[in-house]
């Protein structure tokens, strides 16, 4: 998908939230267990329930990988559902991959062409020639942990190298990679605060910003820190969507909360 056809997304369905798809079998409803493919029954009933006011869906990788086979099925089938009945909604492995240039191809052959997805979440830490091989891939995008929003962020991402802060030459760096143009940045909605810094080292860059809902960032201060004039924010929520009941009108419940943070956003994109 291009960048353009995203932001006419966003633009249509006045809506910049992505939805994180990690599914839980310990947190779903119970009655979903007796499925013969309880994940995919989960997916399918939220995509269903929320796909009008969301531009995109972000599996975490980990949520299917922990079921083994099961898990990778339930991965595929939510793909393929999402492919054909949704094509219009941005896809996110959030995979966190990266390795030296040979297996870094194989990643996003992977996620890009065996799965279809439309981005991955690649860690920068092995640097250019592990990052590369994902830019090569056209209209496919790379989203670069730059600044996370987990308190460990700290211990590395903010420490000063020769007089600037790692995650700022993470952003400097990598904006000078390949086909830099396919590239966008994780940056935790919990670290709002530094989106201004942020934005004059990237302006044009989209954001993958997760953090909302059950880890307390704030939608306001990203809004205001972080929207350019292409918008520029993908703003995910998964637990605080995903598991607003376990009852059986769940869906029900999860779109409630999406249309919530829909509205707001609605708010922020006409000021
Ligand atoms: O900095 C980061 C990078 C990735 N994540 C992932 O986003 C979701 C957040 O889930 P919530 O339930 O809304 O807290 C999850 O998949 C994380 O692994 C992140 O939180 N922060």
């Amino acid at each position: 998908m291009t960048t353009e056809f995203l932001v006419n997304q966003i633009k249509q369905k006045k809506s910049f939230l992505c939805i994180g798809l990690d599914t839980d079998l310990d947190k779903i409803p119970l009655h979903l267990l007796e499925e013969e493919d309880p994940i995919f029954s989960f997916n399918k009933a939220i995509i269903d329930a929320t796909h009008d006011v969301c531009v995109a869906y972000k599996p975490n990788i980990a949520f299917y990988e922990a079921y083994g086979l099961q898990g990778w099925q339930a991965l595929e089938k939510t793909m393929a559902y999402l492919n054909e009945n949704h094509p219009e909604i941005f896809t996110i492995a959030d995979a966190k991959r990266g390795d030296i240039g040979n297996t870094s191809t194989r990643y996003a052959k992977a996620f890009f062409e065996t799965l279809n997805f439309d981005s991955i979440t690649v860690a920068p830490y092995m640097g250019k020639d592990s990052v590369e091989p994902f830019l090569t891939f056209e209209d496919k995008h790379t989203i670069l942990l730059a600044l996370t929003s987990n308190e460990g962020a700290f211990d590395f991402q903010t420490r000063m190298l020769e007089q600037k802060e790692l995650y700022k030459e993470v952003l400097l760096t990598s904006s000078r990679y390949k086909n830099s143009e396919n590239l966008m940045y994780v940056i935790g909605a919990t670290k709002a605060s530094y989106l201004a810094e942020i934005r004059k080292i990237v302006p044009n860059s989209f954001f993958l910003v997760p953090g909302v809902g059950a880890q307390g960032g704030s939608l306001e201060e990203v809004c205001k820190y972080g929207m350019n004039d292409q918008i520029g924010l993908l703003v995910n929520s998964s637990r605080g969507i995903l598991y607003a009941s376990k009852d059986e009108k769940f869906d029900q419940s999860a779109r409630k909360e999406a249309l919530k943070l829909q509205k707001e956003m609605e708010n922020y994109l006409q000021r």
